[in-house]
């Protein structure tokens, strides 16, 4: 029989909504036969009232208990695993509360503000023995998994150079709004650079036994910033990665440039086409991923031409079944994880998302980044 995986809903603002829409939708539709998703909870930090209102909206079924606090929502003994879809700042606070509680945790990105929280929180998953992981969706989407299995079987040979671009061209946010309040973790570089990162990390490192991975040597960075808030509007960062494949020239290291902006767009005319975000350099060929980089429809594999031979270019599609958005691959991961009880995916593990969270501490240094005390803190708890 099917696991039933039993979701609490932390906050019910955009992505919570776009999220629980697609746990809602047929697993069978996507080829998950042996994972099911119920959500039996929602809680708003504003009012019970909001919480009933997301339900109703929704139209979520099974008539799931409504919360005016997140901690009566981490105290239900009917939910399993709890989404925390708040703004960056309040990650490390309210992923902590649940996993005080016990309960498993799917915490959206960037998965906390610095990465001593991101340590603190998967220290106490671990002594807990709950689940825990940063939502990074992209990475369990076919596309992904499919891109890094080419690179494991040497399909474009060594890999040098990564560029990788998420940049969406919406500058006039209000100054308030999360995207760019530093009060809430605004900014390109955790909101929409992570997914930059994750191109750079799952082709450069995650596609090595995980005891061969090796952090970033070096790291370089610019950014532009608000004119009011001071929150970055645009970040570029080179990084350099010890090569990805054995090399039979030591010395020869990998190359990426992750960039970010809300200022310039990587499709300005949003129309999806063939517009690669991602491209993935190798000694014997090209990877290219069609932008958005969070939700890329598409990659194509571009052989590097030899002699008069004419090269035959592969452009793979990933649809997303039942008209969803593609968090539920992610969901469905995290349920066979609790229903195998482990603690980490391996898709996005622990000790990968601390890394990222240490090349974005490094980038903010190099750019005096620096977001108010209370949540750059790892006391707890705090009320925010
Ligand atoms: N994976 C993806 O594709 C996406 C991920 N995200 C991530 O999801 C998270 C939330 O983003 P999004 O849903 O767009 O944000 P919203 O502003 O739409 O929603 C955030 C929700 O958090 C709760 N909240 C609690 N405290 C605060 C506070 N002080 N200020 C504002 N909100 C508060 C509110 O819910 P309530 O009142 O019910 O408690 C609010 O509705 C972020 O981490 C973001 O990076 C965002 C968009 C896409
Ligand atoms: O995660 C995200 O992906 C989509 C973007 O539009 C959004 O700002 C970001 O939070």
């Amino acid at each position: 029989m099917a696991y039933n995986a039993k979701w609490g809903i932390l906050a019910t603002g955009g992505i919570a909504k776009t999220f629980v829409k697609d746990l809602l939708k047929d697993s069978k539709a996507r080829g998950a036969e042996d994972v099911t998703h119920t959500v039996t909870a929602v809680a708003s930090s504003s009012s019970k009232a909001r919480a009933e209102q997301f339900i109703t909206e929704i139209n979520i079924p099974g008539n799931p208990a409504a919360y005016g606090s997140y901690h009566e929502l981490v105290n239900d003994p009917n939910v399993d695993i709890i989404y925390v879809a708040t703004p960056h700042s309040h990650h490390y606070q309210n992923a902590r509360l649940a996993l005080e509680a016990g309960k498993h945790v799917l915490c959206e990105k960037a998965f906390t503000v610095n990465a001593a929280q991101a340590k603190i929180l998967v220290d106490l998953a671990r002594k807990k023995n709950l689940f825990l992981m940063e939502a990074v969706w992209t990475r369990y989407f076919p596309l992904s998994v499919e891109v890094r299995s080419l690179i494991q079987k040497g399909e474009i040979g060594e890999v040098l150079r990564v560029t990788a671009d998420n940049s969406t061209g919406d500058p006039d946010w209000d100054p308030s709004h999360r995207m760019v309040n530093l009060d809430l973790a605004g900014g390109a570089l955790l909101d929409l650079g992570i997914y930059s990162l994750t191109w750079v990390f799952q082709t450069l490192y995650h596609t090595l036994p995980p005891s061969q991975r090796k952090a970033p040597s070096s790291i370089a960075s610019t950014m532009a910033k608000h004119a009011v808030t001071g929150a970055d509007e645009s970040t570029t960062m080179l990084i350099t990665f010890p090569t990805t494949t054995p090399s039979n020239l030591p010395n020869r290291t990998s190359h990426a440039v992750a960039m970010t902006s809300l200022t310039v767009d990587s499709n300005p005319d949003k129309e999806n086409s063939a517009r690669p975000a991602i491209r993935i350099q190798g000694t014997k060929g090209e990877i290219q991923v069609d932008g958005p980089a969070f939700r890329p429809p598409r990659y194509r594999v571009i052989p590097k031409k030899q002699g008069d031979t004419p090269v035959k270019i592969r452009e793979i599609e990933n649809p997303f079944p039942a008209n969803g958005h593609g968090m539920y691959w992610e969901a469905d991961e995290v349920a066979r994880c609790v229903r195998d009880g482990k603690l980490e995916s391996e898709g996005m593990s622990w000790e990968e998302s601390i890394v990222i969270m240490e090349v974005m501490d490094e980038v903010r240094k190099q750019n005096g980044l620096v977001y108010p005390e209370k949540i750059e803190s790892t006391e707890y708890p705090i009320k925010l």
